[in-house]
């Protein structure tokens, strides 16, 4: 499967290299021939009702012309609403215009009352949006939002950044497809902030373009394929010192419950030993779990230990401290939590993370992100990417950005964005939980690129497992991820031995 994102300036290049040996339209054609044959996909046999295509006034709005055409020679009722702009016009889109205008689709002047369609297909715009859609534009998606057909985006649903899955603003607004066809390659935008609530289903036509007109891609969406090698399955003669120790340092007072998470999350993701190290006394062991080891961080010794740095940590004198030792410390270190805001508010201890000779890798929500960034949890929502990739430098480590669609970012500014989960995982806990079996994958042996990328698909994984089962997204906990997660990671070692046994 062809995984790779490309930025919009790297598929306007592809665009344009591939342009010098085409006839002029060439693109637009294919483009609008894959459209329609997802639209006939989509329709199945239902010819009783209309589809509505929506067609803007640039090149987006010239392959919703040619798709138009198309459904029209194959017999399909089809109105046209075209919205020409006041602009000049592509030869391509006048093209198609003219081959629309000839064809047997109907075209309409005002905007149809909302009616029973079989299909609304929207190609008012795509990379090429400069700013907030308004007026006409802006009542048309309003009314696109009340029909209850499938909505087919062309390219990218319009009022959508491509690059960063924001929607265009201030105040923006943006199509909401259930399913979208892009051209030439995918693109990051429709996968991660606002992406997969506008974009629903994404299929992508390459149009037939040769693989040496591509830029190479520095952003994939993440797949088990990305961490085959770590999933070895354990040998019959195994022990549990070569599982690794691992440590949660985290739990103030009143926050034990975010360390046991992690803790529990650890040992479902077969972490050898796991400590639960607390910055205040706490309960002497968990009941649930009594294979997990408590002690106070005062104490603690931890040399030797992978450590998960921050759930519950608190920001008093003793988390401080811990904090230090942790980063100073020669193992692969994971921090999350209270343990980003106190770096965040440290320029000395950034310098001594940035001095590390093991692995880092760091798990920030969008307003940690911003904390460490100094900038605001909207400024990193608006490019994702950007930020993930910035933080990921300053810090020398493996970052993952969370929230839907977590961009997961590494020095050389390689990233890879997850596509498993849902919003079952928006409870507090989760977290926790994930950093649990990121810092357990690391004490098994997994680089920290791969341990990152491993731990977000199957937390994701996890969650979507719970949602089939019916338990969930409302209502679903962060205690019940960790057995889920254990389940996707037996399942991927199983399959991947069956693979290879072949
Ligand atoms: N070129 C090719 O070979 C191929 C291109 N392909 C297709 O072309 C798409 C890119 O086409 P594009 O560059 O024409 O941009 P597009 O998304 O149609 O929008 C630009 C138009 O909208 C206007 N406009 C912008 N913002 C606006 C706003 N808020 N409100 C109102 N108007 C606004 C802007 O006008 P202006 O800014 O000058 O006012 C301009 O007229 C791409 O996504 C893919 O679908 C495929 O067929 C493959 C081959
Ligand atoms: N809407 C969502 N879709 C997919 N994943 C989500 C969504 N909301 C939250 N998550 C995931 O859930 C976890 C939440 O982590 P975090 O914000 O640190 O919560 P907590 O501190 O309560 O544990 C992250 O892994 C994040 O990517
Ligand atoms: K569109």
């Amino acid at each position: 499967m062809d995984n790779r994102l490309y930025s919009v300036a790297q598929i306007r290049a592809t665009e344009a290299a591939a342009a010098e040996s085409l006839e002029p339209g060439a693109l637009m054609r294919r483009a609008g021939r894959a459209g329609a044959d997802a639209a006939l996909e989509l329709l199945g046999g239902a010819r009783e009702r209309p589809v509505l295509v929506l067609a803007g006034p640039g090149n987006n709005g010239g392959d919703a012309l040619e798709l138009a055409a198309n459904l029209g020679e194959a017999g399909v009722d089809v109105v046209v609403l075209h919205l020409a702009g006041s602009g000049k016009v592509s030869t391509e889109a006048a093209q198609a215009l003219a081959r629309a205008r000839a064809s047997r689709a109907n075209f309409a002047d005002v905007a149809p009352d909302v009616r029973d369609w079989a299909l609304v297909v929207d190609g008012l715009f795509g990379i090429g949006l400069q700013r907030p859609l308004e007026g006409r534009y802006r009542d048309l998606v309003s009314a696109i939002d009340g029909v209850r057909c499938p909505v087919l985006a062309l390219d990218v649903p319009s009022g959508l950044d491509a690059d960063s899955g924001a929607v265009v603003g201030p105040n923006g607004v943006a199509v909401h497809a259930t399913h979208t066809i892009t051209f030439i390659g995918d693109k990051p935008g429709l996968h991660t902030a606002e992406g997969r609530d506008h974009a629903g289903q994404v299929q992508v036509a390459g149009l037939e373009l040769d693989e040496a007109l591509f830029e190479p891609a520095q952003a994939c969406i993440g797949s088990p394929a990305l961490f085959a090698a770590s999933l070895a399955p354990r040998r019959q003669n195994s022990h549990k010192g070569q599982f690794g120790d691992l440590a949660v340092v985290g739990g103030a007072r009143g926050m034990t419950g975010a360390a046991v998470l992690a803790a529990r999350g650890a040992l479902y993701a077969g972490a050898g030993r796991v400590f639960a190290v607390t910055i205040d006394p706490a309960p002497a062991f968990d009941p649930v779990h009594p294979e997990l080891m408590f002690r106070l961080a005062h104490d603690f010794d931890f040399a030797g230990r992978v450590l998960v740095l921050g759930p519950g940590m608190g920001d008093a004198m003793e988390a401080m401290r811990a904090l230090g030792h942790g980063i100073d410390s020669a193992a692969p270190i994971v921090l999350d939590a209270d343990a980003l805001n106190l770096v965040a508010a440290s320029t000395e201890l950034q310098a001594r993370l940035t001095r590390r000779q093991s692995a880092t890798l760091v798990t920030p929500h969008p307003l940690e992100a911003a904390r460490l960034l100094g900038s605001s949890a909207a400024e990193v929502q608006a490019d994702r990417l950007g930020a993930a990739r910035r933080l990921a430098k300053r810090l020398q480590a493996v970052v993952v950005l969370k929230g839907a669609g977590s961009v997961i970012a590494r020095p050389d500014g390689e990233i890879v964005i997850n596509p498993t989960g849902n919003p079952g995982l928006a409870t507090g806990g989760s977290g926790d939980v994930l950093a649990g079996v990121c810092g357990a994958l690391l004490a098994q042996g997994w680089p920290a690129w791969e341990a990152a990328i491993g731990a977000v698909w199957m937390h994701g994984a996890a969650a979507d497992r719970l949602v089939d089962e019916g338990i969930g997204p409302v209502g679903m906990t962060a205690g019940e991820l960790p057995a889920a997660v254990r389940a996707v990671l037996n399942g991927l070692i199983r399959e991947r031995g069956q693979t290879r046994a072949r």
